[in-house]
């Protein structure tokens, strides 16, 4: 049998409840469901779990309150929506967390907001500071403002980008199956439950289907949001919202739903700021000896590794870095713009100040703010 004795002595959740559950098929919020999930948390809360909620269901509660049976397509009309509907979240979350005695507090979050230093910090701070206060944050992503390029859209890899941000040792991810299955168990009815996993089994990804009418992501979303999870050194449980107490049996150590187990130490927060960025600004392409010294002894990167440039970036930027066949070998934020950097492509450190007049850096990007990537 599994052993869970590892989420009986978890402190700090972030627990993320999917559309597909949310939203009775569609029809609104399923208030009933979502006092019993509240009811669960606030005895954790009260059993001294801090938790942050990530909550999906605004669009969906917002089509109900606009009278709207049909989902739009226009953007525009979906982040009316979306906005319509959070209020409707919220309202529902604080009325039924009163009863137990605890606040919430909204917090929508886009990926400009984690891709900004400053404003990941401040979300950051913002988010301990509840947690302190006993407060429990809802979050979601900010809706009416995204646009594709920085949309997160599933709320399974935001919830991932929260526990790295709060340092949870636990994402709990409330779906409307009973776990992770080895295939889809709306297309295949033998399908199995898996018990427990590495969030790095790279048998994953062929095991994890895309998500049904409601929810945006389906399971693929949501290993790679415990893969995400796993560089602060979070577990993910993937759990059947609609069994009976399931946060509460989960605590308990019953062996619940699917274990992504983190199974790695934790990155540097800085380094998982890095690898969480969507958003790159150009592509650096290396030759072969560069990949060796970044992926086998964690060097910077210098000029003299860098074959060509891409695009167009500014100091302070982030970066892709190739290998000669275009696998991405790793990101980071670069030291020069893309003009400097092409005149000092291919050259010793030591001709930096000569070709471009002065010196900033030896290196292109320096290894603390290089992040390799995995697979
Ligand atoms: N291997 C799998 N195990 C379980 N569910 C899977 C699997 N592959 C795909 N799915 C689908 O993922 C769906 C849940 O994801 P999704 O619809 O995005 O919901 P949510 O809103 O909870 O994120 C399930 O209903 C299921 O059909
Ligand atoms: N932010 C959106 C939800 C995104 C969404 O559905 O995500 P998911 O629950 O992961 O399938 C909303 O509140 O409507």
């Amino acid at each position: 049998m599994a052993d869970r004795s590892s989420v009986t002595t978890t402190q700090r959740w972030v627990v993320k409840i999917g559309s597909s559950l949310l939203t009775n098929d569609g029809r609104g919020l399923d208030v009933r469901a979502i006092n019993d999930w509240v009811a669960q948390m606030a005895e954790l809360r009260h059993a001294g779990v801090e938790i942050v909620l990530v909550s999906s269901g605004a669009v969906a509660a917002g089509l109900t309150r606009l009278g709207w049976t049909r989902r739009p397509t226009a953007v525009h009309q979906l982040q009316a929506a979306a906005a319509v509907g959070q209020m409707v979240l919220v309202q529902t979350y604080e009325s039924a967390f009163q009863q137990y005695g605890l606040h919430t507090a909204q917090v929508l979050l886009d990926h400009d907001d984690l891709s900004s230093r400053q404003r990941y910090l401040n979300a950051r701070s913002t988010l301990r500071t509840l947690l302190d206060l006993g407060v429990l944050p809802v979050v979601n992503e900010n809706d009416t403002v995204v646009t594709d390029e920085i949309r997160f859209g599933d709320n399974d890899t935001l919830g991932a980008l929260v526990a790295n941000l709060i340092e949870a040792d636990l994402l709990v991810i409330l779906t409307d199956q009973s776990g992770m299955y080895d295939s889809d168990p709306r297309s295949n009815p033998d399908a199995k439950l898996l018990p427990e996993l590495s969030a790095d089994d790279p048998t994953l990804e062929a095991m994890a289907g895309g998500g049904g009418a409601l929810g945006r992501g389906g399971m693929l979303t949501k290993v790679r949001a415990a893969r995400v999870a796993a560089r602060s050194g979070a577990d993910t449980l993937i759990l059947g919202g609609r069994t009976e107490r399931a946060l509460l049996r989960a605590r308990a150590g019953e062996p619940l739903g699917t274990l992504l187990h983190a199974g790695q130490e934790p990155q540097a927060a800085r380094k998982r700021w890095i690898a969480g960025q969507l958003q790159t600004r150009g592509t650096l392409v290396l030759d072969e000896g560069a990949v060796r010294v970044l992926r086998e002894k964690g060097r910077s990167l210098l000029p003299v590794g860098v074959k060509s440039i891409r695009g167009a970036f500014t100091r302070g930027d982030m970066v892709v870095c190739v290998g000669p066949d275009g696998t991405e070998i790793a990101r980071g934020l670069v030291n020069y713009s893309a003009d400097e950097a092409r005149k000092i492509l291919g050259r010793p450190s030591g001709d930096i100040l000569a070709l471009l007049g002065y010196k900033d850096d030896d290196e292109l990007i320096h290894r603390d703010n290089l992040v390799l990537t995995e697979g």
